[in-house]
């Protein structure tokens, strides 16, 4: 369910860094198309050859992802293997992944943040009216096609990334690593990666999203983090009570009782920004 690319029609360019046992590039595809000859931009995320048994976990949940088409949703070209080596082929989004843009310190407005947590809402939406989980939301895995600018009034735009290599696969550290974006249920049970994961997810995402960026609970050890979720902590609430109460809702250690997609939705629609810029123009991070 893959088209597969020939590695010779694959041109590397600059390394972007890496994710979690993945180095990425930005790279070019080759295409004929009408007897010409066609580079179309494309990000190269190589597998490293000694995870190569994690690579049906990461193709699987890509394909799962190229499955279906979304405005929302990354587009996935397709793969390469050239001996050890397997290349996932993606759209080359223009901005790259969110948490850098943010920590970048582009100051954007409550408005735009906003924005960018509805389209998150609404990609999510979608796998929850397909019963597709992603696994991996948080704002490093979000992609920006459109930066936005306020004074000619364009919004951003975002592409939710494929979830990676499955949070079953990886190594307990891995997971506890991951605190407080993986949900608690699936640090006892990982093979229990359900819709009501992502919405865990979807609330320390947008924490991030308010937050500037900064990574909730930077700094603190594996330890630390396990006791956050052993003593059924929340990370620190946003001076704007609706939103906070949105993320705490989202952040339920009871996984049932967590908000459906149309709900966050509603609540996120609800929001008003105006007061919320006039009385808290800049959030305190407290840790
Ligand atoms: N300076 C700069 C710059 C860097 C990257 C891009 N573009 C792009 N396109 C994608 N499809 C995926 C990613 N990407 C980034 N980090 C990850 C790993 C975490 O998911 C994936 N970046 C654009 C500009």
């Amino acid at each position: 369910q893959f088209h597969m690319i020939k590695y010779n029609d694959l041109k590397w360019d600059e390394s972007l860094g890496q994710g979690s046992f993945t180095r990425i590039f930005k790279g070019y595809k080759i295409d004929i198309r009408d007897g010409e000859k066609h580079m179309t931009e494309v990000l190269l995320k190589e597998l490293d050859a000694v995870h190569k048994n994690c690579w049906e976990s990461l193709f699987e949940a890509a394909s799962l992802m190229s499955q279906i088409s979304h405005k929302h949703l990354l587009l996935v070209y397709g793969v390469s293997v050239h001996g050890v080596k397997n290349i996932m082929v993606q759209e080359f989004v223009k901005h790259g992944a969110l948490d850098l843009y943010l920590k970048r310190g582009r100051s954007v407005s409550v408005s735009w943040k906003l924005d960018v947590a509805k389209q998150l809402a609404s990609a999510l939406n979608f796998l929850e009216e397909k019963n597709i989980v992603h696994g991996n939301i948080c704002a490093k895995n979000l992609l920006l096609a459109r930066e936005g600018d306020p004074s000619q009034g364009t919004s951003p735009f975002i592409k939710l990334s494929d979830p990676g290599i499955s949070v079953a696969m990886l190594g307990k550290d891995v997971v506890l690593d991951r605190i407080p974006w993986v949900a608690p249920e699936l640090l006892e049970a990982p093979d229990d990666l359900t819709l009501e994961c992502d919405k865990w997810s979807f609330g320390a995402t947008v924490w991030e999203i308010f937050n500037n960026g900064n990574s909730p609970l930077r700094g603190w050890n594996l330890d630390e983090k396990r006791q956050f979720y052993e003593g059924f902590q929340q990370l620190p609430p946003s001076q704007w009570t609706e939103l906070a109460d949105l993320i705490s809702q989202c952040m339920d250690y009871q996984a049932a009782v967590r908000p459906s997609c149309r709900s966050i939705i509603r609540q996120l629609n609800s929001l008003i920004t105006s007061d919320y810029v006039i009385l808290h123009a800049t959030e305190p991070v407290t840790q």
